[in-house]
């Protein structure tokens, strides 16, 4: 491992948002998905949570880029399972959805714990879904077409967070615990130096106060050379 690569994945975890997330009620096609996991490494979060009410989507590599890797899928049975969960984590749960009663997405405070729910390609989202929101957020549309694709519509909305959580220094200051950025680390879906310390039989040093991998210069010697 490179000092450059160690460098990026210490930035890539230091702008990580963990309290802004999706919930991706039902979307399954793999291609949408995939987009989608790209979008939300893109932006920083650090969790997505998925409803899967038949057959669960695959996210692949090819459209994801690896982003896979680095974004925690959440999996849920139901739409009131992932409601609880959000709730759990004091989140705003924003439905996305074309009702007349929606909001406009650019007047939605994100800098708040928010996740925001998009529904399925082609039935669009739940009335569980709705019925649970706390509020109905809408993009507006002015062309011939109804909607916008799924992925397309959640670019929007993250990037509007993203731009809101920026002028609020939300990217400014590491916002992941210590715990959390050990568990990616080491013991994680892309555990980057758990292989290397297992194929070198290397024990996993702890993380200081700052969530910075406290090991002596032959660790990281051993961990240079791999
Ligand atoms: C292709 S749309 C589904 C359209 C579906 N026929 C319907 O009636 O909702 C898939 C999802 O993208 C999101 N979406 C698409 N366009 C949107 C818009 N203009 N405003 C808010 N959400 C939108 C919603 O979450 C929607 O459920």
């Amino acid at each position: 491992m490179s000092p450059e690569r160690y460098a990026r994945i210490n930035a890539l975890l230091d702008q990580r948002q963990p309290d802004l997330t999706l919930c991706l009620e039902s979307v399954h096609k793999n291609h949408n998905l995939s987009a989608l996991i790209r979008t939300a490494d893109a932006v920083g979060l650090h969790d997505v949570h998925a409803v899967w009410f038949d057959r669960r989507g695959k996210v692949k590599g090819g459209t994801a880029m690896g982003s896979q890797q680095w974004v925690k899928v959440h999996h849920h049975s139901s739409t009131e399972e992932a409601f609880a969960a959000l709730k759990q984590q004091n989140m705003q749960v924003l439905v996305t959805h074309l009702s007349p009663s929606a909001v406009h997405f650019r007047e939605i405070d994100y800098t708040k714990p928010t996740a925001i729910l998009f529904g399925q390609e082609k039935k669009g989202v739940s009335e569980q879904a709705l019925a649970l929101a706390d509020k109905h957020v809408v993009i507006p549309m002015v062309g011939m077409a109804e909607s916008l694709n799924v992925s397309v519509a959640a670019a929007t909305i993250l990037y509007e967070a993203q731009r809101q959580r920026e002028a609020a220094g939300m990217y400014a200051q590491p916002r992941l615990s210590a715990a959390e950025r050990h568990r990616v680390l080491f013991e994680g879906g892309h555990p980057i130096f758990a292989k290397i310390c297992r194929r070198k039989n290397l024990p996993y040093p702890p993380l200081d106060a700052q969530g910075q991998i406290a090991a002596d210069e032959t660790w990281w010697q051993a961990i240079r050379s791999a």
